[in-house]
C-alpha cells in the first residue's frame, strides 16, 4: 500500500535522484530525475524563481545550447503561454525528465513510469507536452510528405475524458506538424491511420485494431509506437479487454508504458515494466487531495423528508428543531439554500454523486421543481442532451449539476462544492468524486452524506478506509469511528466523539 511518501521506486538504470536540498543547475551536465514533489520544487534557476516552461525553450539555430536539459520548440511554448499555462507543476517536470531525456546506451528504450500524482495536479499537460515535443522533434527528422504511423497511443477511461483530452492536445499542437486522432465516441471511424498521436476508447481502438474489427475500418499499424501512455490507470487495469489489447501489443513492437492517476492499486504494476521503470509521487497518494476539506454530515433515509411540495404557493420545508437527522434531500436542498442561493451575487457550484441516473434525474427535477435549477449528466442519456448540459453547468447557466460513476473521474471543471449524497462503490471512486473541487491551485469543499440508519449497505470496507485516510481534524459520525474499528488503529486518540457539524459548514 502506498501512503503519501513512500514514493519512489530506484530505476534500474544511469539516471540520479536528486537529494533534498539540491538545486536544479542549469548548467549542469548531469542527467537528473525528479522523484518527489518536495524535490522537484527544488528545480529552480540561480534567482530562486519557480520553474518555467519557457527556461527550456529551444535556442535559436546558431546560439549553443546551454545545458543538457530537454528543450521545447517555441510554438509548443507559445501554445502553453496562450492557455496561460507557464509554470511547471512537478509531475510535469517529472515525465518530461522521465521522457526527453535519452535513455542511457545499455537501456533500450524510455523506461517505464509511475506517475501518481493528486487530482487536478496537471497530469493531462505531465504527458501531452512532452509527447507532442517528441512527435515535433521525430517529424524534423522526416522527408516533409512522409506518411507517419503513430508514435503515441494515449488510452482513457471514458469517452467524455477521452474527447477533453482531445481538445488539450489540440490546442497544444496548434501550428506543429503534430497530426493527432480521436478514436473515441460516436464520430465517424478514422479514414486514414497515419498520424503521431491517437487519443483512444479501448471500444473503438479494438475496432481499429483487431483481428476482429469492423469490416471496413482502418488498420492502424503500431509498428512505430514508442510511447503508451494509460490515464486513469488503476481504473482501465480491471478492464479486461484493455489488457488483452495491451498484451497484443507489447507481443508487436517494445514501447514505453507511462501510467497516471491519482490513486494506485498494486494490480497497476503489471501494466509496467517492473525491472525498468520510474515512479513518480506528487501529493496526497490515495487520498483527498490537500486542497480539499472534507466533511462529514449524518441523514437518515429512514425519516421522511419534510419538503413536501407546495404550500400557500411556496415550498412547504417543514421544520427541524426537533430532530437532529433529516432525509437526505431535505439536507441537500437546505445546503443549496445556505450555500448556492444565500444571495444574488452567488456564483458557487455543486456537483452532486448519486449511485443510480434514475437518482441523478428524480432529484434534479425535484430540486428544480422547487425552486433550484438543476441538470442531470449520466451514461444512459443522449450524447447531445449529455453535452448540452454539462455545457450549461461549465458556463453557470445552471449551478447544480447531479451526476453518477461517469463524471468521477478526470473531469475537470471549476467547482465549488461537491457532494457524496450516496456512497461510491470503492474507496479510490470517492477520492476521485471529492477531487472534483479544489483543483488547480483552488480550494473546495466535499460533503458526503452518511446514512446512519442505513449503514448496513455500505461497503465496510469504504468506510473504513475513508474513516483512516482523512486527516485527524476531520469530525467523524460516530459509527464510522466503530464500523472502521478505529480504536485497533493508531489514528483513533486523535479523534473526538464530538457531534459531526462542522462548525463552518454545518447544516445550521
Ligand atoms: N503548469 C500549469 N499551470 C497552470 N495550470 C495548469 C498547469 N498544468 C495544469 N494546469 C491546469 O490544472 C487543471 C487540472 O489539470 P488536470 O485535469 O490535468 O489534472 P489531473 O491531475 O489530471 O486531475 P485528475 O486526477 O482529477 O484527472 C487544468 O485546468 C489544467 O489546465
Amino acid at each position: 500500500m502506498f501512503s503519501s511518501h513512500i514514493i519512489f521506486q530506484t530505476p534500474k538504470c544511469q539516471y540520479h535522484g536528486v537529494p533534498e536540498g539540491y538545486k536544479f543547475d542549469f548548467n549542469s551536465e548531469e542527467l537528473h530525475m525528479a522523484y518527489r514533489d518536495t524535490s522537484v520544487k527544488l528545480y529552480q534557476n540561480d534567482n530562486e524563481e519557480s520553474l518555467k516552461f519557457q527556461h527550456f525553450t529551444k535556442p535559436f539555430k546558431d546560439q549553443k545550447p546551454k545545458t543538457l536539459i530537454p528543450f521545447f520548440d517555441v510554438q509548443l511554448i507559445n501554445n502553453l503561454n496562450n492557455m496561460d499555462i507557464t509554470e511547471i507543476r512537478p509531475s510535469q517536470i517529472a515525465t518530461m525528465m522521465a521522457t526527453l531525456f535519452e535513455a542511457p546506451q545499455e537501456v533500450q528504450r524510455t523506461p517505464d513510469l509511475l506517475c501518481v500524482s493528486s487530482t487536478g495536479s496537471g497530469k493531462t499537460l505531465a504527458y501531452l507536452v512532452p509527447m507532442i515535443q517528441k512527435c515535433m522533434d521525430k517529424i524534423y527528422g522526416l522527408p516533409t510528405k512522409a506518411h507517419r504511423k503513430p508514435m503515441v497511443l494515449i488510452f482513457s477511461y471514458t469517452k467524455t475524458l477521452v474527447e477533453n483530452i482531445f481538445q488539450i492536445a489540440k490546442k497544444l499542437s496548434k501550428g506543429t506538424n503534430v497530426k493527432i486522432e480521436l478514436i473515441a465516441g460516436n464520430i465517424k471511424f478514422i479514414e486514414d491511420t497515419f498520424f503521431d498521436i491517437g487519443i483512444c476508447s479501448i471500444g473503438r481502438f479494438r475496432n481499429h485494431f483487431d483481428d476482429n474489427h469492423e469490416s471496413g475500418c482502418a488498420q492502424i499499424d503500431i509498428s512505430w509506437l514508442k510511447y503508451l501512455i494509460i490515464d486513469e490507470a488503476d481504473a482501465m487495469v480491471s478492464d479486461h479487454e484493455f489488457r488483452e489489447i495491451l498484451e497484443k501489443m507489447k507481443k508487436q513492437v517494445d514501447f514505453s508504458t507511462l501510467c497516471f492517476s491519482a490513486t494506485i492499486k498494486c494490480e497497476l504494476y503489471c501494466l509496467i515494466d517492473q525491472k525498468n521503470y520510474y515512479a513518480f509521487g506528487g501529493g496526497r497518494i490515495n487520498q483527498v487531495a490537500a486542497s480539499i476539506k472534507t466533511v462529514f454530515w449524518k441523514v437518515d433515509t429512514k425519516c421522511h423528508s419534510r419538503i413536501t411540495g407546495i404550500f400557500n404557493g411556496k415550498i412547504n420545508v417543514g421544520s427541524y428543531e426537533k430532530y437532529e437527522l433529516q432525509h437526505p434531500f431535505d439536507c441537500l436542498y437546505r445546503f443549496i439554500q445556505k450555500y448556492l442561493f444565500n444571495n444574488s451575487e452567488n456564483k458557487k457550484k455543486v456537483m452532486i454523486f448519486v449511485k443510480r441516473s434514475t437518482v441523478a434525474d428524480y432529484l434534479a427535477l425535484r430540486l428544480s421543481l422547487c425552486g433550484f435549477p438543476a441538470v442531470a449528466v449520466h451514461g444512459r442519456m443522449d450524447y447531445n442532451i449529455r453535452d448540452k448540459f454539462l455545457q450549461e453547468f461549465i458556463d453557470g447557466k445552471c449551478r447544480i449539476l447531479f451526476t453518477t460513476n461517469l463524471l468521477t473521474r478526470g473531469t475537470d471543471i471549476n467547482i465549488d462544492f461537491v457532494v457524496n449524497y450516496d456512497l461510491p462503490l470503492e474507496y479510490e471512486q470517492w477520492v476521485h468524486r471529492c477531487g472534483r473541487t479544489g483543483r488547480n491551485g483552488n480550494h473546495g469543499i466535499a460533503i458526503t452524506f452518511i446514512d446512519i440508519n442505513n449503514h448496513t449497505d455500505y461497503s465496510k470496507d469504504i468506510i473504513q478506509r475513508i474513516a483512516v485516510s482523512v486527516e485527524d481534524e476531520v469530525v467523524l459520525p460516530e459509527f464510522m469511528k466503530q464500523m472502521a474499528k478505529l480504536e485497533e488503529m493508531k489514528k483513533e486518540n486523535n479523534i473526538q466523539d464530538v457531534s459531526f457539524v462542522n462548525e463552518e459548514y454545518g447544516i445550521e
